[in-house]
């Protein structure tokens, strides 16, 4: 069986990054996240981001460059990373979120990371 790829984006504005709070399912309630989702059969993961970006916080993002590496999640998903940059809009907790917070590099360890994410955001600082 492949492996599920949810996106998520390591999205930076004048050197912060992005973390979204999980407001559902109860079991990742609280716990924070790089924003993104499930790529659909048929898309790419490139635009599965940019699609999520649109849906989930209600702006319009470019993909810089994937970030190195693949993170399990549950069983049957794998988490891929981009660094992104905002084209448009300010982002807003529309969906699947109930916080947002821009995390200069000295707080991005301030906030609780699902597990998966916490060596994806590693990695990804390695990308700014
Ligand atoms: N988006 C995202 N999901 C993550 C991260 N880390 C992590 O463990 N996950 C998990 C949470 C979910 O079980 C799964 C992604 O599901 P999702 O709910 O974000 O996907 P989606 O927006 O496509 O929503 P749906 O199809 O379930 O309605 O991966 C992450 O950094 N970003």
């Amino acid at each position: 069986m492949t492996e599920r790829i949810v996106v998520g984006a390591a999205l930076y504005d004048e050197g912060r990054l992005l973390a979204a709070r999980r407001s559902a399912p109860p079991e990742l309630a609280g716990r924070w996240e790089l924003p993104g989702g499930k790529v659909e059969p048929g898309e790419r993961p490139d635009e599965a981001l940019v699609r999520e970006l649109r849906e989930e916080l209600g702006v319009e993002a470019e993909p810089i460059a994937r970030v190195p590496g693949q993170w399990p999640l549950k069983p049957g998903y794998v988490l891929w990373v981009w660094t992104a940059k905002l084209r448009s809009g300010a982002p807003e907790p529309l969906e699947d979120h109930d916080e947002l917070r821009w995390l200069s590099p000295d707080e991005v360890w301030s906030v609780e990371w699902l597990d998966a994410d916490v060596p994806a955001v590693a990695a990804a600082m390695e990308c700014r």
